[in-house]
């Protein structure tokens, strides 16, 4: 039986009890991961080595830089896009618009950090300033979802998302009342997604290399190693920006505080921790120890790829020779399920390449700390959660069919694990 949807659909997340402690965990753990990285223990579990004060906090200067790179994004954003693309009908029958030209942000932001640097613009000053940079982006966050919220109440039904109409404020606060929040042509929701977080991670990132070279002549292997496979992750992401559209934050979940916070405060400063270790933990790194993780970073690349890109051919057009050949099960809706391919290995092949990748990330940082490998704890929740969700969505959508597929294919994510 489906389960229902709107006011009356079980609340996720604990309900307003859990977003509440959500409100303040999420935010608690991104200060506390920044403070271990750059603590000589580099601790995950257990209390940071000392607390910073308002002064550690608080700049002006961050407060201008991160006001200039969200004003840089928002305007590079707005240049004329390669394409337009159409997102899912929604409940009004009508798809909304989206400029494609995430890639060309990404390439001319490159352009223009590199022209800033050879004026002599210090990158490596960066690192200094993450902790007053991360509190202004958890500020703006936190302001930000205000105003989404206030802007929810003047919305018509028609454009709330299903799980943020709660009528409890702190939960609808936290997961978002309306669906895609625009001014004109401006989607916040998928401006966030891609842009000034995930941007701004390979910068951060490439701002403690230049940190690296500065303080021990030359970056280190590791530090390559990390910088070039997140690098590659995000330009994919960015490459592939269509197929965000489809993605359950922009088809289901309303704006609010977990995506705008996620998106904008926890992307760059939690997901660039294993450069943030190595600044000041450097780690010894062999050729055939490199060697080997390179090919497993290749292994879970390939495996997340092809699993996206079968999938997308197949949604966008089903006779795609590439595709065409693959086993498939009918549904009700019309649209049909794969079952051979990668989706017939196991029923999220993309999310076992990711979490292959995010192994490769921690392990140029050694195995003496924990720290590194926080990023692979929290991805592995964040996949089994959002798989579950996934799942229902798929089984209120496809019913049968869904349950067909799921005897068909009974692994989620680990063949014969899971
Ligand atoms: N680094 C990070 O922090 C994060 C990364 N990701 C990554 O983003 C990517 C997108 O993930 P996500 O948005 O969760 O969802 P998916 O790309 O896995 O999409 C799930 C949807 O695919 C369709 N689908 C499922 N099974 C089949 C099948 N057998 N045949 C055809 N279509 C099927 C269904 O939608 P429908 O039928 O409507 O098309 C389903 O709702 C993944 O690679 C994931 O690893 C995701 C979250 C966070
Ligand atoms: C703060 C919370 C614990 C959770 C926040 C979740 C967000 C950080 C993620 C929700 C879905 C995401 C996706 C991506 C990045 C992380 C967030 C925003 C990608 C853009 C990463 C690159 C992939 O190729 C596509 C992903 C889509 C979903």
């Amino acid at each position: 039986m489906a389960p229902p949807e709107g006011p009356r659909a079980p609340l996720e997340f604990g309900g307003p009890l859990g977003a509440a402690a959500l409100l303040l965990l999420l935010p608690a753990t991104m200060f506390h991961l920044l403070l271990a990285a750059r603590s000589g223990p580099a601790r995950l579990l257990g209390p940071p080595a000392s607390l910073p004060g308002l002064e550690a906090l608080w700049s002006p200067r961050a407060l201008l830089l991160w006001l200039a790179w969200l004003g840089l994004q928002a305007a590079l954003y707005l240049l004329p896009a390669r394409k337009v693309a159409e997102g899912q009908e929604l409940e009004d029958k009508s798809r909304l618009r989206y400029p494609i030209n995430g890639f060309q942000a990404l390439v001319l932001t490159a352009l223009l950090v590199g022209l800033g640097v050879s004026a002599g613009l210090p990158l490596g000053a960066l690192p200094e300033m993450l902790l007053p940079l991360a509190f202004v982006a958890t500020l703006t966050a936190f302001i930000f979802s205000l105003f989404l919220y206030m802007k929810a109440q003047v919305a018509p039904v028609s454009a709330l998302a299903p799980g943020g109409i709660s009528g409890n404020p702190i939960y609808d606060f936290f997961l978002g009342r309306e669906l895609n929040p625009r001014i004109c042509f401006f989607d916040f929701k998928y401006f966030c997604e891609l842009r000034p977080g995930l941007i701004g991670w390979v910068l951060i990132n490439l701002a403690l290399l230049v940190k690296e070279a500065e303080l021990r002549g030359s970056p280190s292997l590791a530090m390559w190693l990390v910088n070039g496979f997140q690098l590659l992750y995000v330009g994919d992401a960015l490459w592939h920006e269509e197929a965000i559209l489809t993605t359950m934050d922009i088809t289901h979940d309303g704006f609010g505080f977990m995506l705008a916070f996620g998106d904008i405060a926890w992307v760059p400063f939690t997901y660039s921790l294993q450069a943030q270790f190595l600044l000041r933990h450097p780690q010894p790194l062999g050729l055939p120890m490199a060697s080997a993780i390179c090919l497993i970073n290749a292994i879970g690349y390939y495996i997340f790829r092809g699993a996206n890109s079968q999938k997308n051919t197949f949604r966008k057009n089903p006779s795609d020779p590439r595709v065409a050949g693959l086993e498939t099960i009918s549904t009700a809706t019309g649209r049909k399920l794969l079952v051979s391919g990668w989706w017939g290995m196991v029923r999220h092949p993309n999310y076992l390449g990711d979490l292959i990748m995010a192994l490769a990330w921690s392990l140029p940082c050694g195995v003496s700390h924990l720290l590194p490998y926080f990023y692979l704890l929290y991805f592995t929740a964040l996949l089994v959660h959002r798989e579950a969700r996934d799942e229902r969505q798929c089984l209120q959508k496809y019913g049968l069919a869904w349950q067909e597929y799921c005897r068909r294919v009974p692994y989620r994510i680990v063949p014969y694990i899971y």
